[in-house]
C-alpha cells in the first residue's frame, strides 16, 4: 500500500542479486497486448511478464517459470527488478500478481537451488529470497494477488505479502505454509506473517501441521479475501485494486504497510534533513542483520538438535519431488545476529534449517 505519494524506491535493491545474474534478458519492452492505445508498453524478462495500464496506474505482473513457477534465483531476481521498475515509475500505484503457468500460482522455493548446492550459492539464493520478501512486504504499491493455481509455501508467502488475495475456486488450488512437512522450520518472520493474517491459534495449528487449505477453507480462515470462479479471478482482482486505490493517498499513508508492518524510530525512517528514507533503506537500518547473513554447514546431529527432532527419511521421501530427492539436501542454517533490533514481525530468517537427507541409492 502506498506510504505517501512521494515515496518511491529510488534506492537500489538491498542486496542487488541481479548483479550476479548472467544470460538473463531484462527490461525487454514490447507493445502491450490489445494495442496499448494509452502508450503503455508491455515489458518484462524471461520469467516475468508485465502488462502495464498507464491509464489506470495498474500493472499486471505474471510469473512464468514453467512448469510450476518455482522461485529459482532467476525468477526471484527478475521479480525484484520488475517491482522496482514499477515502484520507480510514478505512473503506477498498483500491481496485480498472478501466474502465467496453468494450475500453479507458485510452487514456492525452487528446491533444486538448495539441494546439493554449495553454501555460497545457498547464501546468494537466500539473499535474493529476502530481497523479494522485503520488496513485496514493504512495497509502496498496492499489491493484489490473483491466485490462479496452487499456492504452497513460498508462493503463499508472496500472496501474504500482498494487500489483498483473490483465489480461484478450484479444490486443487490449495494454499498454505507446508514447510514443516518438508522438514523445514518456519522462520519466525514467516510465522508472524501468518499470524498477522489468520490469527494466532489458526497459525499455530496450520503451521505445525503444514496445512494446505482448499479455497473454501482458506476463505473461512481468512487466508484469502475472496474466492471466485476461475474465469473471474482477474476481474475480481481489478475490482479489489480499484477499491484500494480509491482511498486518497494522504489518508492511506497513515495506515499503510509501514504503519502496520514496522514500528521504526523516526531517525530510521527519516534522514538528517528530515526526508523520508525509501522503505528498503529504512528496513536495512532497522535490520542490520539483513547484511550479516551467515550460512553454516551443519552436521546432521547438529541440525537435528536445531530442528528438535529430525524428520524421518520416509516422511521426506513422501513429500519431496523425486527430482529433488536425487540430490543431497544441504544441512544448513541461515542465521542472523542475536543482538539485532527487535521488531517482532520484521525480524528475518533467524534460522531456517534443512534436514539431512542421504543420497538416493
Ligand atoms: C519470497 C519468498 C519468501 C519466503 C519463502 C519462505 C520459505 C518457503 C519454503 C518453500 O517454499 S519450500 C518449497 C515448498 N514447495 C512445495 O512443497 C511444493 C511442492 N510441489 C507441489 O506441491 C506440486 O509440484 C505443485 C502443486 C506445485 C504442482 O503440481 P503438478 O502440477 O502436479 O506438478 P508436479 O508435482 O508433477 O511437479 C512438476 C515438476 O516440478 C518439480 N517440483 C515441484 N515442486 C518443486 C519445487 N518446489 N522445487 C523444485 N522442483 C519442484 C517436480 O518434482 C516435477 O519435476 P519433474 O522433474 O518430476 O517433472
Amino acid at each position: 500500500m502506498a506510504l505517501a505519494s512521494g515515496v518511491r524506491f529510488a534506492e537500489r535493491a538491498l542486496l542487488r542479486p541481479w548483479a550476479l545474474l548472467r544470460g538473463t534478458t531484462l527490461g525487454r519492452t514490447e507493445p502491450a497486448a490489445g494495442g496499448g492505445g494509452d502508450g503503455a508498453r508491455r515489458f518484462g524478462s524471461q520469467r516475468v511478464l508485465v502488462e502495464p495500464d498507464a491509464a489506470s496506474g495498474v500493472a499486471v505482473m505474471k510469473l512464468r517459470n514453467p512448469p510450476i513457477n518455482a522461485l529459482s534465483l532467476e525468477l526471484l531476481t527478475e521479480l525484484v527488478i520488475s517491482l522496482e521498475k514499477l515502484e520507480n515509475d510514478k505512473t503506477f500505484r498498483g500491481v496485480i500478481l498472478t501466474s502465467d503457468c496453468p494450475r500453479v500460482f507458485c510452487a514456492g522455493l525452487d528446491l533444486t537451488e538448495i539441494c546439493g548446492r554449495n553454501p555460497a550459492h545457498c547464501a546468494e539464493y537466500w539473499k535474493a529470497m529476502q530481497e523479494l520478501w522485503l520488496r513485496t512486504y514493504l512495497s509502496s504499491l498496492v499489491l493484489v494477488a490473483a491466485i490462479n493455481g496452487a499456492c504452497p509455501a513460498g508462493g503463499c508467502i508472496i500472496a501474504l505479502s500482498c494487500d489483498c488475495r483473490v483465489l480461484a475456486d478450484n479444490p486443487k488450488y490449495r494454499i498454505g505454509l507446508n514447510e514443516t512437512l518438508l522438514g523445514i522450520i518456519a522462520p519466525f518472520w514467516l510465522k508472524d506473517t501468518y499470524v498477522n493474517t489468520i490469527g494466532h491459534r489458526a497459525s499455530e495449528q496450520a503451521l505445525q501441521l503444514g496445512s494446505l487449505f482448499p479455497p473454501a477453507e482458506a476463505l473461512q480462515v481468512g487466508l484469502v479475501d475472496q474466492v471466485v470462479p476461475e474465469d473471474q479471478v482477474q476481474s475480481t482482482a481489478l475490482s479489489e485494486m480499484a477499491r484500494w486505490l480509491a482511498v486518497p493517498e494522504p489518508g492511506s499513508s497513515q495506515v499503510g504497510p509501514i504503519f502496520f508492518r514496522s514500528r521504526a524510530p523516526a531517525d530510521q525512517e527519516h534522514d538528517a534533513k528530515g526526508h523520508r528514507r525509501p522503505p528498503a533503506e529504512a528496513a536495512r537500518r532497522r535490520h542490520p542483520e539483513l547484511c550479516q547473513l551467515r550460512l553454516q554447514r551443519l552436521h546432521p546431529e547438529v541440525a537435528a538438535g536445531v530442528l528438535g527432532e529430525a524428520p524421518t527419511e520416509e516422511r521426506l521421501r513422501a513429500v519431496l519431488p523425486a527430482r529433488v530427492l536425487a540430490k543431497p539436501i544441504l544441512v544448513g542454517t541461515v542465521a542472523l545476529e542475536d543482538s539485532s533490533p527487535v521488531f517482532a514481525h520484521l525480524k528475518l530468517l533467524r534460522a531456517l534449517c534443512f534436514a539431512h537427507l542421504p543420497r538416493r541409492p
